[in-house]
């Protein structure tokens, strides 16, 4: 069926709803389908022209975005979260870094990266601390709005919708998309369907040299959320490392 996000319908019509039109720029009955690619829209051409390209996104006026950045540890989520805030402030907009406090590894007020890259951070519980603790008057003024250790936030979801979509705010988002069994982890994966742009990133396999997109745990531990690093994780290329590692930790399950 034809539909508009609710910000691809804001920045086409200046906020007012907005419904799908067919070729010709009349509206489309509810259920009707497009009949392919070449049936777009006169206003959804007008939509894409007005949008300006911005590296590898597309940045559209006076709209929230959400930017996903995934990967194993080690990939450069951090990195690339912190060069692309950085980029946002160089820009002159006001941004804002939240990790969890659940991981203060490198240090409490602020986020870093394996390398030592850092700027300085709100570390919280959960989101919706995050706007108690830098007020409603400053959090109103924030424009940009960088999330590390995404997987660790149980309000990921909603926080993000309504700082994107109600406030109109830019978020980036760096998390783990799974955990050491390649499982879902948090509710990073619950984003993509709202977000803008979705990058995953590898980082080097250190048995095999390869790309790795998996995060390999070196102890017996069997819980979900263990926090480390290279003394507890590494960067893994394939499946198999994990599997062996499965079968010695788990060797009671036949
Ligand atoms: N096996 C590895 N593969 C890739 N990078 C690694 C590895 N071990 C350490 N690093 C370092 O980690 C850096 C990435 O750190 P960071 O941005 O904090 O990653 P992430 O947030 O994804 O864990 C790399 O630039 C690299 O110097
Ligand atoms: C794979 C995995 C990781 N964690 C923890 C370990 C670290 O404290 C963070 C990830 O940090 P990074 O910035 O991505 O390097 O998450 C975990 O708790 N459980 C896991 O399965």
């Amino acid at each position: 069926m034809a539909a508009f996000s609710s910000r691809a319908a804001k920045s086409l019509n200046g906020g007012a709803a907005c419904r799908a039109t067919d070729r010709n720029g009349n509206f489309l009955e509810q259920g009707r389908e497009f009949e392919g690619v070449s049936s777009v829209a006169p206003r959804s051409v007008e939509f894409l022209k007005s949008t300006v390209s911005h590296g590898s996104n597309f940045v559209r006026d006076n709209v929230g975005s959400i930017d996903v950045i995934v990967g194993p540890m080690f990939a450069g989520k951090t990195t690339a979260l912190l060069q692309r805030v950085r980029k946002e402030v160089d820009a002159g907009r006001k941004a804002s870094l939240v990790k969890s406090d659940k991981d203060n590894r490198y240090a409490v007020s602020a986020v870093v990266s394996h390398d030592g890259i850092q700027m300085p951070c709100v570390a919280v519980p959960n989101l919706a601390k995050f706007r108690e603790r830098v007020g409603e008057e400053a959090y109103k003024q924030i424009e940009v709005i960088g999330i590390d250790e995404a997987q660790f936030f149980d309000d990921l979801l909603e926080f993000c919708q309504s700082a994107a979509d109600v406030d109109h705010k830019t978020i980036i988002v760096a998390g783990l998309d799974g955990d050491f069994l390649r499982r879902r982890f948090g509710f990073v994966l619950d984003l993509i369907p709202l977000a803008d742009s979705v990058t995953k990133l590898h980082a080097r396999c250190e048995l095999c040299n390869q790309p790795a997109p998996f995060t390999f745990r070196k102890t017996v531990d069997t819980e979900t959320e263990v926090i480390g690093g290279v003394d507890v994780y590494m960067p893994d290329a394939t499946w198999d490392s994990l599997r062996l590692t499965i079968e010695t930790t788990y060797s009671t399950v036949s």
